[in-house]
């Protein structure tokens, strides 16, 4: 809490219009929602940034609020542009893979944050094109072939399915590379990454400290890949009531018997370890099996009848019906435009001058089918050219 930095009175007094820039040249938008006024823009700090601070109208006092999430860095300027529960943020003259942002203010995981932590907390989360396909979250008990069946998805399906590598503290086996298969870590180092927020979810099987965080999510949605989950079954119930919408498929092993088989024939833990995952697997998965968390149970009994329905239920049977990244088309919002909203569509008025005349463009960007969202990406989002002005002609060119 404070008082307002003297470069800005000036501006605040004036009562600026929402998603306006401040006249002060530090390419600040303020943005009101009830008494908050939220002021977004390049930090002062050096850390090239784009910072968030809150003017609480009714107290006249500055609230400076946690900050979740990874932050875009500055621009030449942002629009700004509130939707009911978060702020859009369009940066100008930025790449086309990080112009959208969301500065998430009211949702139900700010809201969440808010009641835990006791601090004002805002959120943010990057905007993706696109409608990249639900990531899928597979649980079963140790041994029992979500790796197998993993890989061979991931063999299959290359360029459509990312694998979310988690951290842990246990010790890698041999084969196992740090990066590719968790980030193995000290748990003093990830307790505190929990503590920082860095995590989606996290839980301790079988003795160690396993998490998956927000970042393992964002690299996958990031490269327009659907992400898969390789976590336990207090992950997948963490993971069910957060915002990232996901597919949970529980594995279950044809027998404790066959389990066991596996387990030894894998050869991978000693027996003390062999018989803590034994005696988890009757837990998880009773879990899996009566709890709501999952939407399919597979019996992995014959690994390629199983590996093939699994590849059903994830709509690969047959035809693949992925949207290839390419085919979504480039949105490049230039440095002159200015934004406009009519209901859930955001009209972006683009002003390119050439050597004789000035031209107009208007992007639709739809914001009505927004998905996922803080902790991770925002997905669902939908843009169309819907006219070009030029001497008086108007074209029309769908775009997505
Ligand atoms: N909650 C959670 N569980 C995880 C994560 N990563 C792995 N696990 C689970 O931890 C358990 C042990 O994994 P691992 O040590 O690789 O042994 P394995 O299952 O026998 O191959 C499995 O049930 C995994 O699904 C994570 O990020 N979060
Ligand atoms: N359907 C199956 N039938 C026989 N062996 C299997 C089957 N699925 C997986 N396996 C083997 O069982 C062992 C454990 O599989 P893994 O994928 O490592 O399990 P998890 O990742 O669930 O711990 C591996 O040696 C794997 O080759």
């Amino acid at each position: 809490m404070g008082e307002a930095p003297a470069f800005l009175v000036d501006d605040l007094q004036n009562e600026p219009l929402n998603g306006f820039e401040l006249k002060n040249g530090t390419c600040k938008t303020t943005t009101t929602i009830g008494n908050k006024m939220y002021v977004i823009g390049g930090a002062d700090d050096g850390t090239l940034s784009i910072e968030v601070q809150i003017f609480d109208r009714s107290l006249g006092e500055w609230i400076h609020p946690t900050v979740h999430g990874t932050k875009p860095l500055s621009s030449k300027g942002h629009s700004a542009v509130f939707l009911n529960d978060r702020i859009l943020i369009l940066k100008k003259g930025a790449k086309s893979d990080d112009q959208i942002w969301f500065l998430e203010v009211d949702t139900q995981y700010v809201r969440q944050q808010q009641k835990q932590l006791g601090t004002e907390v805002v959120a943010w989360s990057k905007g993706v094109i696109g409608n990249a396909e639900k990531p899928v979250v597979i649980s079963g008990p140790s041994g029992v072939g979500k790796g197998t069946l993993i890989s061979m998805l991931m063999k299959e399906f290359p360029s459509m399915f990312g694998f979310s590598v988690s951290h842990t503290t246990r010790a890698p086996r041999g084969m196992e590379k740090d990066g590719v298969h968790y980030h193995f870590t000290e748990k003093s180092v990830m307790e505190k990454e929990i503590k920082d927020g860095k995590f989606l979810e996290f839980a301790s099987v079988h003795g160690n400290l396993y998490g998956t965080s927000v970042e393992a999510v964002e690299v996958v949605a990031d490269a327009g890949k659907r992400c898969i989950l390789d976590i336990d079954v207090q992950g997948a119930r963490s993971v069910r009531s957060s915002s990232l919408e996901a597919v949970f498929i529980f594995v279950c092993p044809p027998s404790m018997e066959e389990l066991e088989k596996r387990l030894r024939d894998r050869g991978t833990e000693t027996e003390e370890q062999i018989l803590k995952r034994l005696r988890n697997a009757a837990a998880e998965i009773e879990q899996g099996k009566s709890s709501n968390i999952f939407d399919f149970i597979l019996y992995n009994d014959n690994l390629e009848e199983c590996y093939e329905k699994l590849k059903k239920l994830l709509g690969l049977g047959g035809c693949v019906a992925a949207t290839p990244k390419s085919a979504l088309g480039e949105f490049n919002l230039p440095l002159d435009h200015s934004v406009s909203k009519i209901d859930d569509k955001i009209i972006i008025n683009c002003i390119s001058s050439g050597l004789e005349k000035e031209s107009k463009n208007l992007i639709m960007l739809d914001v009505s089918a927004l998905k996922g969202g803080a902790p991770g990406r925002t997905r669902g989002l939908d843009f169309q050219a819907i006219g070009s002005f030029s001497d008086g002609l108007i074209g029309m060119e769908r775009l997505s």
